[in-house]
């Protein structure tokens, strides 16, 4: 745990100081052929490879100054206290639709948990034979009903996907809600996380808490891009509804300095889930996007002033001229995955190629595999960090899926 908390998220690319991972565990194991679609993957992972390959981003990323908070190590912190632990099973066993009986027992049986033991059931989940060697036998019909491996507590494999349950963004903390019910979870444990521990105690929560932030209004964070410290793009997605962009715009305003929203309108499939899948930014000039998408993107630039009123809301007709125009740029230059070549874009796409993270101005970590698209980032004069991705990919989500800054130097 580091002791200098600051926290500050002005920009996607200035040097990348300090951020959030999770460490993929046993949730992964959860797994199988008939639960991975529920779970949004597209395959079952080799658990240990995934976890090796995630070792390697973790110190390629401190290799180059960047100091890794494991999310893990501060649920397990905060779960420490009882007056937290409580309240957290309860919303946790409510939404999993228990007898009462199933649920007092079960949260008897959590409440006397080590912290840390606590953690990895809360993230990795609890079968009803798990749950059966905890508590033994009760009256509840739920028990008595469901099969030996029915999750009692359903498994969280998403969470190494740092980015989507929360973003940071200056001195402040949107907490997500999430598109689908597989992820609506980590959120709750993140918002946790930022009321109740110390080392969070100076950072504001500007979306999560009020009555309204809750679903149907999703907002995930590969949708979020921080540009600039006045101006922010959010994609319009399969997972963020647009209701939300207006909802969020003006608490952005309000309490978090920003002035300009980009609401960037993308394709609503899973193949371009969230706009950090099609679209990131790799230098204080320079995005990478994905060709496939660019013609059906629409953009509108939301104007607000500090008390957060909204001042206007204009389509723009230029991606490029509205990026040069709010970032207060000269030139912009859009890198495209593949090189040109549409079969190869797609390809690299899917296996995540747009999805960078940004470490400093011009330098980036992407997978591997997208052997194109980081050949065209390199001739365009972008540092490329490479990781091997072979088995983390298979979640569908790249280098800046998988982190969460939570500091980057001003630029
Ligand atoms: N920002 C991102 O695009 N995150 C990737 C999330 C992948 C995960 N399996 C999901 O479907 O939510």
């Amino acid at each position: 745990m580091c002791t200098n908390r600051s926290f500050s998220v002005g920009s996607e690319v200035g040097k990348l100081r300090r951020v959030m991972l999770h460490h993929p565990g046993k949730e992964l194991e959860r797994l199988t052929i008939d639960n991975k679609d529920e779970l949004l993957f597209d395959d079952i992972l080799w658990v240990e490879e995934a976890q090796k390959e995630h070792d390697a981003f973790a110190d390629l990323l401190r290799d180059n100054g960047v100091e890794v908070v494991y999310f893990s190590n501060c649920l397990a912190h905060v779960l420490r206290e009882k007056e937290i632990r409580s309240p957290l099973l309860d919303e946790v066993l409510a939404l999993e639709a228990h007898d009462p009986l199933l649920a007092s027992g079960l949260k008897s049986v959590l409440m006397e948990m080590d912290p840390a033991s606590l953690a990895e059931v809360l993230i990795a989940g609890l079968t009803k034979k798990e749950a059966v060697s905890l508590l033994g036998s009760c009256r509840s019909l739920v028990l008595r009903s469901s099969g030996e491996y029915d999750f009692f507590i359903r498994p969280l494999p998403n969470l190494y996907f740092q980015r989507d349950p929360y973003m940071f963004v200056n001195q402040g903390v949107l907490v997500s809600v999430m598109h689908y019910p597989a992820r609506r979870r980590e959120p709750l444990y993140a918002k946790h996380i930022f009321q109740h521990h110390p080392y969070f105690e100076n950072v504001q929560i500007l979306f999560g808490e009020e009555p309204r932030d809750t679903y149907p209004y999703t907002i995930e964070g590969g949708d979020f891009h921080v540009f600039s410290p006045t101006c922010v793009a959010v994609g319009m997605s399969e997972r963020t509804a647009s209701g939300t962009v207006q909802l969020v715009g003006r608490r952005l305003a309000r309490d978090a300095g920003i002035r300009t929203v980009l609401a960037v309108d993308i394709p609503k499939h899973r193949a371009c889930m969230h706009l950090d899948t099609v679209f990131t930014m790799v230098d204080r000039d320079a995005f990478t996007i994905y060709p496939g998408v660019q013609k059906q993107m629409r953009i509108w630039e939301l104007n607000y002033d500090e008390s957060g009123d909204l001042l206007s809301v204009e389509e723009s007709s230029d991606l490029v001229d509205c990026l040069r125009k709010n970032l207060c740029i000269d030139r912009v230059r859009l890198i495209e995955t593949g090189g040109g070549d549409p079969i190869a874009a797609a390809r690299d796409q899917w296996n995540d190629g747009t999805n960078t993270l940004s470490i400093a101005p011009g330098v980036v970590v992407t997978y591997r595999r997208n052997v194109v698209s980081n050949g065209v980032l390199r001739e365009n004069g972008i540092k490329v960090f490479e990781i091997k991705g072979a088995e983390l990919g298979r979640g569908r989500g790249g280098p800046r899926c998988m982190s969460m800054p939570l500091w980057r130097e001003s630029l």
